[in-house]
């Protein structure tokens, strides 16, 4: 089964205390109409980190150093009803990084409190494993969804293999 390359940027900061976290309102391509991480496919010999960068600046104007990328792991979405859709996502959280988020043709970049995401207007199996890799965790995570192609049959966990 063929699992596409893809990665999510997550960009953190601290207004007042709180942590924040950077996500985005998805206005085209895949997953349209839902708020993401920042992020999408690995081209042809790039490596995850470099996509990663690539993709945040290309999405929301930032400028992120590979260095300053922690790796989050890996997150499997396994869409058994559309396996065309299959991913397998790398994970970076990042810090530090310079720039304004801008509103590009693909997202419109929006800060949320970690402790209050938007989980009702993200995917589903956001809820299962973003607040664990914004909290420091290294997931190595499958998530299989239902027929629905949105709702979430099961979360399988890799990371003691
Ligand atoms: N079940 C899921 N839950 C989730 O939170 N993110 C998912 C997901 N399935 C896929 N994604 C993310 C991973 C990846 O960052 C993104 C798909 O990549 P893109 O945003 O690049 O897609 P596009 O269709 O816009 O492609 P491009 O034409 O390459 O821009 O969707």
């Amino acid at each position: 089964m063929t699992f596409t390359a893809v990665t999510l940027c997550f960009l953190t900061r601290e207004s007042a205390g709180v942590p924040q976290v950077l996500l985005g309102l998805k206005k085209t391509g895949f997953g349209r109409g839902k708020v993401v991480g920042l992020g999408g496919h690995v081209e042809p010999g790039e490596t995850d980190a470099e996509a990663a960068c690539r993709e945040v600046h290309e999405e929301a104007g930032i400028v992120v150093r590979q260095e300053d990328l922690r790796d989050a792991g890996v997150v499997t979405f396994d869409f058994p009803a559309r396996p065309e859709w299959n991913m397998s996502s790398r994970l970076f959280v990042a810090a530090n990084w310079t720039g304004q988020p801008a509103e590009s043709a693909e997202i419109r970049p929006e800060w949320f409190d970690v402790g209050a995401l938007p989980v009702d207007r993200m995917w589903q199996d956001a809820a299962h494993w973003l607040p664990l890799a914004l909290a420091g965790s290294f997931l190595r995570l499958t998530v299989v969804l239902n027929e629905d192609n949105e709702t979430v049959r099961e979360v399988l966990d890799y990371s003691s293999l």
